[in-house]
């Protein structure tokens, strides 16, 4: 008989997981994704029901990543909610298989493993895409998102200043006095964003909220909202004009708002520029548009399992 799953909750997700031991294993099955060796990796683009009755969606995210044996399902939902709700916007659950029996050896919350995974691979697309002096971040939106790319990018990158606008002042006023580095709370996006070299947009807006004009040439956006076909956070002229880059152009193609609509053209993943196949054109106004990847998922829940069953 097997054993029971263990059952991690997000605290404990969240005290084992780090972005230092994250990135790397990241990099190797972004790279890995790009090749589409099946025998490597095998991902479909994740199936989505909509909750129709409550503004939401459940999306079902599973991933097998042979080289490291690792079979992973997330069950992630997501809602539109009010400002300031106590729950968050992202209830998720991650299962992971032994791969050989096929029986759950853990139970995990998704939450951290969904705020951390996600804000690795923007730094991931912030490194390889970024202009080469990078001075300042700016970051649209004051959630969960934020925060975690708000550590990730502080913690991988030196800006001299950080930049948060949030929908409600008193969103961005909180942000700021809840993380550690003095961080300018700005009132509007075009302030925001004025001479930003990163710009971050974590909303859950389904309309545009960053323009290309406000956007200074060759400066970096990652934007990781509008994860749904009929979804904006970034107008069309910063979509045409930029050079677009994706997690997965299958996924983009099915469940990116800022791509479909737009109709801009997808440039390449980030694993063809870390496979070497296609070049990271940093030179240029760049958009990384994340929509998350259940090998991401599968990647982060390995490395806080190992460490659990290790652990002292
Ligand atoms: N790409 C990925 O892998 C990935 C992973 C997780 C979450 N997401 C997406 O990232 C976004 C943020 O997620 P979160 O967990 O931080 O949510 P959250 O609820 O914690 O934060 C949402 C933020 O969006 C802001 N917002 C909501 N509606 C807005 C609007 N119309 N205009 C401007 N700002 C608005 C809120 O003020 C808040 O600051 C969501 O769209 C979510 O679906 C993407
Ligand atoms: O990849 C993810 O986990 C998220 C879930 C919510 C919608 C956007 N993508």
């Amino acid at each position: 008989m097997a054993q029971p799953p263990a059952f991690l909750s997000d605290d404990v997700v969240a005290g084992l997981l780090r972005y230092d031991d994250l990135i790397p294993p990241l990099e190797v099955a972004l790279g890995k994704f790009s090749r589409h060796d099946s025998s490597e990796v095998a991902q479909p683009v994740r199936s989505v029901v909509p909750i129709q009755n409550h503004n939401g969606f459940l999306g079902l995210m599973p991933a097998y990543i042979a080289y490291e044996s690792i079979l992973c399902t997330k069950m992630v939902a997501f809602y539109k909610r009010e400002e300031g709700s106590v729950l968050p916007s992202i209830q998720a659950s991650v299962l992971l298989f032994d791969p050989e029996h096929g029986n759950i050896t853990a139970v995990m919350d998704g939450l951290e493993i969904t705020n951390k995974r996600t804000a690795a691979v923007s730094a991931i697309s912030a490194k390889l895409l970024m202009p080469p002096q990078s001075n300042v971040l700016g970051i649209l939106g004051s959630g969960q998102q934020a925060l975690s790319h708000y550590e990730a990018f502080t913690h991988l990158f030196s800006f001299k200043e950080v930049r948060v606008w949030s929908r409600r002042r008193e969103m961005a006023e909180r942000f700021s006095a809840a993380v550690q580095d003095p961080i300018t709370v700005c009132s509007s996006v075009r302030e925001a964003v004025d001479g930003a070299d990163v710009i971050v947009t974590v909303t859950s807006s389904s309309e545009p909220v960053l323009f290309g004009e406000w956007v200074k040439p060759g400066a970096h956006v990652a934007a990781v909202g509008a994860c749904r076909p009929d979804w904006r956070e970034l107008d069309n002229d910063l979509m045409r004009e930029a050079v677009i880059y994706v997690d997965s152009r299958e996924g983009a193609a099915m469940e990116s708002g800022d791509i479909i609509l737009s109709g801009a053209k997808v440039f390449a993943e980030l694993g063809e520029i870390i496979n070497g196949t296609l070049p990271a054109l940093c030179e240029r106004t760049t958009v990384f548009k994340s929509l998350g990847m259940g090998i991401q998922d599968a990647v982060a829940a390995k490395i806080v399992f190992d460490k659990w069953k290790n652990k002292p």
